[in-house]
């Protein structure tokens, strides 16, 4: 069966001045439709795994990093960067901690420019994910003009609009009021299956991902080195 992603034998690495940190990815299997939640204290390398998956840094090594069955790993070893962006515009969509809508935009208008960075421009869908996640009214706003809590529903409208296989958040409720974070985590859970999208998701809380049905796969950091290994998620 095609995974919307497939990483084994990866490790990543962040350098500054001296300081190396590393981090082993031995296996990671996102099914098609598969909510998983990586977890692990502040510094474990949750952001340095999405950034890996998410085809937005290139690993030191990867055996196989698999989208929705192309292996990246063969297009970062040929340096095929455009083929890289091309597979990360048709086969993501982000979530982040502020949002990341682009301000200048209407709502509508960031969920457009998602569809057609992947050439697949659909009104009715923007307009039906809207209603679903109660912005509907919302549409011709700026960013700006909303709560931080329609924010984030926002960005759930942006990373499902033009359909990827993957859609990455790196702590999406880390601003927002615990509620509220309940609420988010609800929508992108319910939203994605509906979509049939697979949620990667990077969080400090792994008792609320694991209640909304987040298989988790926590980082373990190695006893006295700058460094973590990831353990492979239980999917339910
Ligand atoms: N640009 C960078 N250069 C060098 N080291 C970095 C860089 N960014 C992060 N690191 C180091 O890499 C490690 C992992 O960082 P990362 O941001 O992936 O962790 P995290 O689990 O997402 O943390 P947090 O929960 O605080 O966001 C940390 O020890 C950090 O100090």
């Amino acid at each position: 069966m095609t995974a919307a992603l497939r990483l084994r034998g990866v490790v990543a690495r962040r350098r500054s001045g001296n300081a190396v940190f590393s981090l082993d990815i031995p296996a990671l299997t996102l099914p098609e439709g598969g909510l998983v939640a990586v977890t692990g204290a502040s510094g474990t390398g949750k952001s340095t795994l999405l950034d890996v998956a998410a085809l937005a840094a290139r690993p030191e090594t990867a055996a196989v990093l698999e989208v929705a069955g192309t292996d990246a790993a063969i297009l970062w070893r040929r340096g095929r960067l455009e083929a890289l962006a091309a597979l990360r515009g048709a086969s993501f969509g982000y979530v982040l901690q502020t949002g990341g809508l682009i301000p200048f935009l209407s709502l509508r208008d960031n969920a457009r420019l998602a569809q057609d960075f992947s050439g697949r421009r659909d009104e009715a869908r923007i307009t039906r994910l809207a209603e679903a996640l109660e912005i509907g009214e919302l549409l011709g706003r700026l960013p700006a003009a909303l709560s931080v809590g329609q924010r984030q529903r926002a960005a759930i409208l942006r990373a499902l609009a033009h359909r990827p296989s993957v859609v990455i958040a790196d702590e999406p409720t880390a601003s927002v009021h615990p509620d509220m974070a309940e609420t988010i985590l609800a929508l992108l859970a319910e939203q994605a299956r509906e979509a049939g999208a697979a949620v990667l998701l990077a969080t400090h809380d792994a008792a609320a991902a694991a209640r909304h049905g987040f298989a988790l796969a926590p980082l373990l950091p190695v006893p006295g080195e700058a460094a973590s290994v990831l353990a492979e998620p239980v999917l339910a």
